[in-house]
């Protein structure tokens, strides 16, 4: 029991991690264990309904991690949530499918990953999609598409939910977002999202069920006899003899459910699936890492990488919320996606002059905040691509998404790629249930120039007719505490005691150079090592509009390829 092998063992039944199980064992002669401490909630009524609302929040399928402290937050933490479950996140999350911006993804190339750009990655998207066409109905709530942009043969179900709103919501945001310059589009998946549209999300619209990764991609190879789901906890990788230079694991130590310590071998790779707040923990436990945090911990070092946890980027988000003088029924997943001219407006110019003369000192703050582990250089280097990306690109900068709750309008918005990274590392050698996450949100007065500007707009779009007509208040914060002409200071105290994380967290094992930070090189392999590869949003370089889910999808469709040409 204590010595099963397998060619390929994966760290969490996650998003991604599910998306390589399928792909891998896709051949009968490779086996593949993965190893995931939540259980298969394809049946559970929770995880199923197409009707999110939080409802699995502070469940047992839900980690919990609350952040430190954050002086930028008015001495607030943070929680920071994630999926625990055969599909991990993708069996609790919103179900949006937004992929992001062309130039976005290029840049992860020009950032040194060959390979790695939009028209790999588009590739990527449409195998793993099976798009449902829309019904005629849901044409008439509102739904546009465009069928070039998605694939009709993969596992992923992607449609919009029967239950759409019928009333005039649809038009009449459609109306307003016109009015004020964000005209509507007819998809966003094509790698150009700038515009107003219905999102389409990761459901069987018939059934009304949640598609997530456990049942696009584990249902279909459950009967396989190569694949193998083990229920445990993955604390560290197992080393064999190093392969001159690079380190090679041959396996990974593992808790089971009763608390005993067992190990799997893993013949070729391993790989870790096991998300953006988890994988660092597993790799520092492992002893690659910085050797600063390494030594302090008393883990002997295997490789020298200090990269790993940091560079840790989500979205900012704050919600409002209205009240209606109509009640509409079903969703409204309306997406306005806004450039940073929508968002500036005239003054957009000496914005982009003026955060371009401080990207250094951006830089410098940063790299202080993660004690030199990246240097000021490299952080500057990212950060100066990020710029050009929203200045220069014209990539889209925010996001404005309505939920219907029934009573009104939740009316959330965030910032797609703010200047303020966090981290994530172990706390303690044996901590690794707890990541210690250090979010370092708003700590750049650009990110608080953004957030507030994009919520200007938020504010501005139910304030004009023709989508007004349908407000009754604004009920949180409210027009007393936030009006529509709030001065800055208003604003800056509003977001300090209101800014969240958006749970869209990438980047703390990115695939970059290791000058640049990185952990894993272009074949989505740990740099120093022969065989440990990571493959999920962790890996994501640099932040994307949109959501993260469908980018995991699209990332380990590509990554599974890689692997299977064993390079
Ligand atoms: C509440 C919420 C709503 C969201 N809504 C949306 C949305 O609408 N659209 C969107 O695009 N994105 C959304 N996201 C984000 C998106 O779902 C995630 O970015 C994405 O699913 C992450 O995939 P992953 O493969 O990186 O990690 P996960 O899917 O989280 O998979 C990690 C897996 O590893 C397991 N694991 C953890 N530790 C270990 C260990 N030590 N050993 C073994 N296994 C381990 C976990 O149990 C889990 O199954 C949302 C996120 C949250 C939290």
């Amino acid at each position: 029991q204590n010595e099963v092998a397998f060619d390929y063992v994966i760290a969490g039944a996650g998003t991604a991690g599910l998306v390589l199980a399928n792909r891998l064992s896709a051949n009968p002669s490779v086996s593949v264990a993965v190893i995931e401490p939540g259980d298969d909630v394809r049946e559970d009524a929770d995880v199923q309904t197409v009707d999110f609302l939080f409802s699995n929040f502070n469940t047992s399928i839900n980690y919990q991690y609350p952040s430190v402290t954050s002086r930028a937050l008015g001495s607030r933490n943070l929680t920071y949530r994630a999926g625990k479950a055969w599909g991990g996140t993708s069996a609790v999350n919103g179900m949006v499918y937004i992929r992001g911006d062309k130039a976005q993804y290029d840049a992860w190339e020009e950032l040194g990953n060959r390979g790695w750009n939009w028209n790999t990655l588009f590739a990527s998207y449409k195998k793993g999609e099976h798009f449902i066409v829309p019904t005629q109905a849901q044409v008439a709530s509102g739904v546009t598409f465009d069928e070039a942009f998605h694939g009709k043969a993969g596992p992923l179900d992607l449609g919009f939910p029967l239950s759409l709103s019928n009333g005039s919501y649809y038009a009449k945001a459609r109306a307003t977002w016109e009015k004020l310059g964000v005209q509507s589009i007819k998809d966003l998946n094509g790698g150009a999202p700038h515009g107003f549209v219905t999102a389409p999300m990761t459901l069987d619209p018939q059934a009304a069920v949640r598609e997530d990764s456990a049942r696009a991609y584990y249902t279909p190879a459950e009967a396989r006899t190569n694949l193998k789901i083990i229920k445990g906890t993955v604390k560290r990788i197992t080393w064999g003899k190093d392969a001159g230079r690079l380190a090679v694991a041959d396996g990974f130590e593992y808790v089971s459910p009763s608390g005993t310590m067992l190990e799997v071998r893993a013949k070729k790779e391993v790989i870790l699936s096991a998300s953006a707040y988890r994988n660092p923990l597993i790799l520092e436990g492992s002893g690659v890492g910085n050797p600063k945090i390494l030594n302090k911990l008393g883990i002997k070092i295997k490789v020298k990488l200090p990269g790993v946890g940091e560079s840790l980027q989500d979205h900012n988000i704050i919600a409002m919320t209205y009240s209606l003088k109509e009640k509409f029924l079903g969703r409204i997943p309306y997406a306005t996606t806004p450039t940073a001219h929508d968002v500036f407006g005239n003054n957009t110019a000496s914005i982009a002059s003026s955060s371009l003369g401080k990207i250094k000192e951006y830089a410098k703050q940063l790299s202080t905040t993660f004690d030199g582990a990246i240097s000021v250089n490299a952080i500057e280097k990212r950060f100066r691509v990020q710029h050009d990306l929203i200045f220069k690109k014209n990539v889209t900068v925010a996001e404005l998404f309505p939920t219907n709750t029934g009573d009104g309008i939740l009316a959330q918005f965030w910032t797609s790629m703010p200047f303020s990274w966090g981290n994530v590392h172990l706390g303690s050698k044996d901590a690794i249930e707890s990541p210690v996450i250090v979010p370092n949100i708003m700590a750049t007065d650009f990110d608080v120039d953004m957030l507030t500007a994009v919520g200007r707009l938020s504010q501005q779009a139910f304030a004009t007719a023709p989508l007004s007509d349908l407000v009754a208040d604004n009920l949180t914060p409210g027009y007393d505490t936030l009006p529509l002409d709030a001065s800055d200071d208003q604003w800056a105290s509003f977001l300090d005691g209101n800014v969240l994380n958006a749970l869209h967290v990438v980047g703390s094992c990115a695939m970059l150079p290791v000058e640049l930070g990185g952990v894993v090189d272009e074949k989505v392999k740990v740099h120093g090592t022969r065989n440990v590869r990571v493959v999920d949003a962790s890996i994501i370089p640099s932040q994307l509009s949109g959501h993260t889910m469908a980018p995991v999808y699209g990332v380990a469709e590509k990554a599974a390829v890689i692997i299977l040409e064993g390079k």
